[in-house]
């Protein structure tokens, strides 16, 4: 069941990149993760991951400066960008139209707004139209991004962006890996993930510590596991929170019968079995009898 497969990414190449002269004009704030991006090729390369497929509606998840919202602005989408910075909600509101008039051809509706994305209702957004979900994200709320997502997973076919490297390729790796564990098993059972391309520190301002990854997920045709959802968290959950045991040390609170924890898959660690493995392994514990 375990596939040792190394990755390697290709790192997007700043050599070519010129750092701008003038000052942000937004003031970075560290509490809300703001690391504005500074290199066009960047945002432009962020811009054209969502490939549209079936929808036209998508929110940005903090814009900030708006480097990225104009190379958004520029496809043929109805967008929100929403930022819980006011100061960034006032300068878009004013400021950035006037200044990149000459670069952003408008095509659909655009709206701003002053918000938190971890705590807003993002289904009243669009009805019940579905909608994409991309942006360069604040690093310190990136997961619960995530695991918001997936509770709108019904509404959203697609989703892009930049993290955190490493959260990144958490989310996109395999099974036989360090970096393997729940955010990759609950995300990939429900969407095809792929890692796209690295980001160095230097193209932001300020710049992070660490470097960052960009990646696109783009939703299975089939969304049903076939056993319950809700167990099926429960497992992978618990089954990660003490990932060097095996299965059947850590999954001993799901009182197993004795006939069930003989099975073999019970003898192997979390990181050796696949999405479907987990899947099919939640059928197992649903279906045992103790
Ligand atoms: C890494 S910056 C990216 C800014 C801009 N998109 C860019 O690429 O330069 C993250 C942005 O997310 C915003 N933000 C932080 N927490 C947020 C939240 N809970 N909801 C919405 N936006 C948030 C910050 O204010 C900031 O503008």
């Amino acid at each position: 069941m375990s596939k040792n497969k190394k990755k390697s990414y290709q790192a997007y190449d700043a050599k070519s990149f010129k750092p701008q002269k003038e000052k942000s004009p937004v003031k970075a704030k560290k509490h809300l993760g703001q690391h504005f991006l500074k290199d066009e090729t960047v945002a432009q390369k962020i811009g054209e991951t969502l490939t549209l497929e079936g929808y036209r509606n998508v929110i940005e998840i903090g814009p900030g400066t708006g480097v990225l919202t104009k190379y958004l602005l520029g496809r043929d989408i109805d967008l929100v960008a929403m930022d819980l910075d006011s100061e960034s909600i006032d300068y878009l509101n004013n400021s950035f139209p006037l200044e990149h008039n000459d670069v952003m051809h408008r095509k659909g509706s655009f709206k701003v707004l002053e918000g938190d994305f971890l705590k807003y209702d993002i289904k009243q957004l669009f009805g019940e139209e579905q909608f994409a979900i991309t942006g360069n994200f604040p690093y310190n709320i990136s997961t619960q991004i995530v695991f918001k997502m997936l509770d709108y997973k019904e509404y959203i076919p697609e989703f892009s962006g930049m993290f955190q490297k490493e959260v990144a390729e958490r989310i996109c790796e395999s099974n036989g890996s360090k970096a393997y564990g729940i955010l990759s098993v609950l995300v990939q059972a429900f969407y095809e993930a792929e890692y796209l391309f690295t980001v160095s520190p230097q193209v932001f301002d300020p710049p992070p510590k660490v470097q960052s990854g960009v990646l696109r997920l783009v939703r299975k045709s089939n969304q049903e596991l076939g056993v319950s959802e809700k167990l099926f968290k429960q497992v992978v959950k618990a089954a990660f929170n003490q990932r060097r045991k095996t299965l059947r040390n850590s999954l001993k609170t799901f009182d197993l019968s004795d006939v069930l924890k003989e099975d073999v898959i019970f003898g192997l660690r979390p990181e050796q079995l696949t999405v479907s493995d987990f899947i099919s392994l939640t059928q197992k514990i649903q279906n045992d009898t103790v």
